[in-house]
């Protein structure tokens, strides 16, 4: 047997080692606080989407975590201006760790924290748990795009709302992975404007599933899942067009009637309904707070990106240069704005019908 080529993991270069999610859980505990605010905000979306609450929930904030300090300081932000508009709009903080690139680049907070190729996952989980933990406790529900499907059982605990990316809403360990999570669950359409991917997801993750993952001790586990009633379809545009507009609303509604799912669809106002250009969300919010006004009732939230300082930035090589507030993903837009087209939006949802 000696210099037998090796026969399998021949492209892995290491297995390094992870806290289990219960080891992590105890290090950095739910408190009472943020336990109120998950519980909170999921029923709060829960009821929204049962049509039971008539406001309109916003996932808003960075296109990525990037610096835990100015993710702070955004929340807080946010906070503040959450109470201003509670009577129309319910704020859910974007807190995104896990980026899925179209081919490569960093790929968020957990992956890479140090943002130098290090890949210390251990940290970013560790420090990705400490910044929801953060956020839940200052009362403000958090929302995330489950891309890994191991992480959930880290981090599950502290998020209200969950998005599957337009890159992973046909993949059947994303809908799978659905069925079992303990939040409502926004599925884009595909990156090429196909609905009927989500559409399918939807219907997908409300049924249960039996699939491989882990428990909570770490352990491969055949997970079995109860099915999640709370699946609906986001509306990001693609294939070169938006699509929020009230025609492309109207086809998304009968596909989900058609397949006998509740008529529940979020608008992003990124991505490609903005032809990724940030400062045409506005634009965008705009016109489905116009829809909604004109009697629309399945257009239940819309997605923004936004950040403290608009645009986006490269990561540099020497980190220190890094533009405090500022995306290192897709451009969003600034918090002047935000607050801007926030405090618009609540002004026309008072009259609404
Ligand atoms: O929202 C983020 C990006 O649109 C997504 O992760 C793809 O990014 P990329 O095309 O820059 O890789
Ligand atoms: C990656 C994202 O969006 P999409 O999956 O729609 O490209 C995102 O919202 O960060």
């Amino acid at each position: 047997m000696i210099n037998t080529p090796a026969i399998e993991n021949t492209n892995v270069s290491s297995f390094g080692q992870m806290p289990t999610p219960t080891e992590l859980h105890a290090t950095m505990p739910l408190s009472d606080r943020a336990f109120a605010t998950v519980m909170g905000g999921r029923e709060t979306l829960r009821n929204i989407l049962d049509r039971k609450d008539k406001r309109l929930f916003v996932v808003v904030g960075p296109c990525s975590i990037h610096d835990p300090e100015a993710g702070l300081d955004y929340a807080r932000r946010l906070k503040a201006l959450q109470a201003e508009v509670a009577d129309t709009m319910v704020l859910v903080m974007r807190v995104y760790f896990e980026k899925p690139r179209t081919t490569t680049g960093w790929k968020g907070y957990i992956n890479d924290p140090f943002m130098d190729d290090s890949f210390r996952v251990d940290v970013g989980m560790e420090r990705a748990r400490r910044f929801l933990l953060d956020v839940c406790e200052m009362g403000l529900p958090t929302a995330t795009e489950a891309l890994d499907p191991i992480s959930p059982q880290y981090l599950g605990d502290l998020i209200a709302w969950t998005a599957i990316g337009a890159r992973t809403t046909e993949s059947q360990t994303h809908r799978e992975m659905s069925s079992g999570l303990s939040t409502p669950v926004g599925f884009k359409n595909g990156t090429d404007g196909d609905v009927s991917i989500a559409v399918n997801a939807v219907q997908s993750s409300a049924s249960p599933h039996a699939f491989l993952g882990i428990n909570g001790q770490g352990t491969v586990s055949i997970v079995r899942t109860s099915g999640n009633a709370y699946g609906h379809v986001v509306l990001r545009g693609g294939g070169g067009r938006p699509n929020y507009d009230s025609v492309s609303v109207a086809i998304a509604e009968q596909a989900l009637a058609k397949a006998k799912l509740p008529t529940n669809l979020v608008v992003d106002c990124s991505h490609a309904n903005s032809y990724k250009k940030p400062e045409l969300q506005p634009l965008v919010m705009s016109d489905v707070i116009q829809q909604i006004k004109h009697g629309n009732r399945s257009l239940v939230g819309v997605m923004i990106e936004s950040n403290i300082v608009s645009g986006a930035q490269a990561i540099p090589e020497d980190l220190s240069q890094l533009k405090y507030g500022c995306s290192v993903t897709d451009g969003c837009i600034g918090w002047e704005e935000t607050e801007a087209m926030l405090r618009g939006a609540h002004q026309e949802l008072l009259q609404r019908p």
